[in-house]
């Protein structure tokens, strides 16, 4: 068979099959486009502001050192004047956040950026390997997510940054957007649809550029400009309701392949009808400590590893076999346990307040952070915190939280 020519340049031949339209296209074209969309988004939602120091939320795997990639060309195309670093936590997870960070620190090198790196153990003094020693591997990436969200806006505040970016992508918003229709949730829907999230109580915003691009569309740009990231998946890491609605994105986006972003874009509409009191007053607020954003995606039972990593090992077999068009099919069949647990909230707005401990953002008079550094430093967080056995991840994260704000009430 003639080889394709490449839908937008119709010359060179068509090596990919872009998994946003199926369109086909040239290796160059793939890499002008993603990074020509990503500019867009920039552009189109005044993101940053020449002579802007950020900080870029840097964990070493795909989506964040394609964010640290793609951000160092755009700032040098079209001079948008950015002082850009790299800002990584590490949570101390031996055998794999130490791993990551090492590719973060060629990253450094590669992109020429300075490199600040940020521990639990020195903000909290507990690494999670003894967190999880403490409390074992069911509700610890509560811990995880509560603690990376705080540390991301001290590094930045220690650096004298008042913008992090995070490289979650489309996938990540449509999984949102998903789990807090499917919750009822509509407040937090309305901020995670959000490209910016910032607070009145907190100077540091936070923001996705990488919002409308494809975790697939990730991969194969990290793969055609030949980054350097890591692949391995957190080993705490569980599954859970996150799993479920990324399952179900997945299989509708093989039916459709707009899908992804089509929820995004649902998800903005849905967030634009609810009301400002509700979501916040003018711009999108939000507890500083509420959110997944601080991170780790796989807080919430992300599954992405497996995939990500099958259509890695299909890309390196395409370039073997010096294929003409990839075209990414991932395997059938899902190995996301169902949610089982009610997880319905009651929609209701958020008062920021400051934790009174630690001085951080929180909606409680002690932030979620300070509450489970007390249940741990208590050495007694099995009994002070009892974490439902034999139930989902989400569910037990959730009676997790509902205990801790259980024990704040009657504290006061
Ligand atoms: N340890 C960390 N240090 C700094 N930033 C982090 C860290 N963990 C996560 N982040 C930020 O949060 C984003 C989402 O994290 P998540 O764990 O969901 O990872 P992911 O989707 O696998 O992203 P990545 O591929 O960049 O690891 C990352 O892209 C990164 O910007």
């Amino acid at each position: 068979m003639a080889p394709t020519a490449c839908f937008n340049c119709k010359e060179a031949r068509a090596v990919i099959i872009r998994p946003k339209n199926r369109h086909k296209l040239c290796r160059a074209c793939f890499i002008s486009i993603f990074e020509t969309e990503v500019h867009e988004t920039i552009i189109g939602t005044n993101l940053f502001f020449p002579g802007e120091r950020v900080a870029i939320g840097a964990s070493g795997g795909k989506d964040s050192t394609v964010l640290a990639a793609v951000l160092k060309t755009l700032n040098e195309r079209y001079n948008y004047g950015l002082d850009l670093c790299l800002l990584s936590i590490d949570e101390g997870i031996r055998g794999y956040r130490d791993d990551s960070l090492e590719t973060v620190k060629r990253n450094a090198v590669q992109y020429e950026m300075p490199l600040d790196i940020l521990g639990y153990s020195e903000l909290y003094g507990w690494t999670m390997d003894q967190v999880v020693e403490q409390v074992g591997k069911k509700g610890n990436c509560t811990y995880c997510g509560v603690f990376r969200r705080q540390a991301l806006d001290r590094g930045a505040a220690r650096l004298g940054i008042k913008h992090v970016v995070t490289g979650h992508n489309a996938d990540d918003v449509a999984e949102t957007v998903m789990m807090n229709l499917l919750r009822g949730d509509l407040p937090r829907l309305s901020r995670g649809t959000s490209i910016v999230t910032s607070s009145d109580a907190s100077d540091i915003k936070r923001s996705k550029p990488l919002k409308y691009a494809y975790e697939k569309e990730i991969v194969l740009y990290a793969h055609h400009r030949q980054l350097d990231y890591f692949t391995t998946e957190c080993i705490y890491s569980p599954e859970a309701f996150r799993g479920s609605a990324r399952t179900l994105i997945k299989d509708l986006e093989k039916i459709r392949p707009s899908s992804i972003l089509d929820i995004v874009k649902s998800g903005e509409d849905m967030a634009a009808l609810v009301p400002v009191e509700v979501r916040g007053a003018g711009k999108s607020k939000q507890s500083a400590e509420e959110e997944s954003a601080g991170g780790c995606g796989s807080q919430n039972g992300r599954t992405s590893g497996g995939e990500m990593a099958a259509m890695e090992e299909q890309l390196a077999q395409n370039d073997e076999a010096e294929s003409l068009e990839t075209e990414i099919k991932l395997p059938n069949g899902s190995r996301v346990k169902p949610n089982r647990g009610p997880t319905g909230k009651a929609v209701k707005a958020q008062t920021i307040k400051h934790c009174e401990r630690c001085n951080y953002i929180s909606s409680q008079r002690i932030c979620k952070a300070c509450t489970l550094l007390d249940g741990l430093n208590r050495n007694r967080p099995k009994t002070a915190i009892e974490v439902g056995v034999g139930m989902e991840d989400e569910e037990s994260s959730s009676t997790l939280m509902r205990q801790m704000e259980r024990a704040q009430l009657s504290a006061t």
